[in-house]
């Protein structure tokens, strides 16, 4: 398995509750399986993943890529398992001379609409971001909360509904900054906003006050970094979510996203396909991920114009809205992009 680090800065930050993400760092795979070579990538991120020092030990000490992936070694790595899995799903898709994403479903979509992700502003720039990505095509946005007090977010988000109008889906993301009672807060001020969803409004292990929320407001609730601190058949079963949204690198990699998409879906679960702002070979894999599964709700991967440079040219550029599944093997990248 060949390993090549990169390290990406973001040309603008992304304000979450969480603080700034403002670089990105990771390791580029390429595995050889029945002599065919296969992309992957793993960009950690601590709060989702185990940290690059981990990922990097990790990824050092494959030496059989297949049986790596089913010995349990890479279990407590995520961002490391998602390289490998990735790596290997894309080579097998090559040999078959497919694209990954009809190598993982028998039906997929071919073109999939995004939202655009808003980070932490004041309510005047929030509304600007707003607008522009409505001109651009979006007609979901998903807006960071929960860095300012929630009649503040609650205000952000009414300015928001007003500019862009009754047709555009609206998402809200708190990375888990509140207790209950702010939630509830936030909740009853948004009432009459009609949000698609709030995601991830408490800390990820309180999957009962995720489930009361849900009880107690119209707003459907999302679970992101739960899906990091308990089994997701823990979070399926505790009915603390009406969608699960989904983050390949965070999850371990396409195999092990897939397979909690449909557990999700049987229980009556949606899944939104996220990134953890990754390069071009991570955004692929998650965007071919996405288009295996069934639904229509928009997916969270418009997230390379946050990256000020990638790692290669991105076959996928968002349009209008819509991001196009390449049709090519595999991933739709060429290996000598990135190994020579
Ligand atoms: O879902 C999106 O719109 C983009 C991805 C995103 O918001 C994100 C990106 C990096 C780290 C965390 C998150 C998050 O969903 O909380
Ligand atoms: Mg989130």
């Amino acid at each position: 398995m060949r390993l090549r680090e990169f390290s990406v800065a973001l040309r603008r930050p992304l304000g979450t509750a969480k603080g700034d993400i403002d670089r990105r760092d990771g390791v580029l795979v390429a595995v050889e399986v029945d002599g065919v070579t296969g992309l992957g990538e793993a960009t950690p991120l601590p709060g989702w993943t185990e940290s690059l020092a981990a990922c990097r030990e990790a990824l050092e000490t494959v030496t059989n890529p297949v049986e790596a992936l089913d010995d349990g070694s890479l279990d407590n790595t995520p961002a490391a398992r998602h390289a490998v899995s990735l790596a290997v799903a894309d080579a097998r898709a090559r040999s078959d001379d497919r694209s990954l994403a009809t190598s993982l479903a028998t039906e997929s979509h071919t073109s999939l609409p995004v939202n655009a992700t808003l980070g932490d502003a004041d309510v005047e720039t929030t509304v600007n971001a707003a607008r522009d990505a409505v001109s651009a095509g979006f007609d979901c946005l998903k807006v960071k909360v929960g860095a300012r007090d929630p009649e503040t977010d609650a205000t952000r988000l009414s300015a928001v509904r007003d500019a862009v109008g009754p047709s555009v889906s609206i998402r809200a993301d708190a990375n888990g900054a509140w207790d209950r009672w702010t939630a509830d807060r936030f909740l009853d001020a948004v009432a009459a906003l009609d949000l698609e969803y709030l995601e991830q409004p408490l800390p990820a292990t309180q999957l009962d006050g995720h489930a009361a929320l849900r009880r107690l407001h119209d707003t459907p609730i999302a679970l992101d970094e739960s899906l990091s601190v308990v089994t997701p058949s823990r979070a399926i079963a505790s009915n603390a979510a009406d969608v699960l949204v989904c983050k390949p690198m965070a999850l371990g990699g396409p195999d092990r996203t897939l397979s909690v998409a449909n557990r999700a879906r049987s229980a009556g679960v949606d899944v939104v396909v996220t990134t953890t702002i990754d390069a071009v070979v991570a955004r692929l894999g998650a965007l071919h991920v996405a288009a295996a599964l069934p639904g229509e709700r928009a997916h969270g991967l418009a997230t390379a114009a946050f990256l000020d440079t990638d790692v290669a040219a991105d076959p996928a550029p968002v349009r209008d809205g819509v991001m196009h599944v390449p049709c090519g093997p595999g991933l739709g990248i060429d290996v000598s992009a990135l190994f020579h």
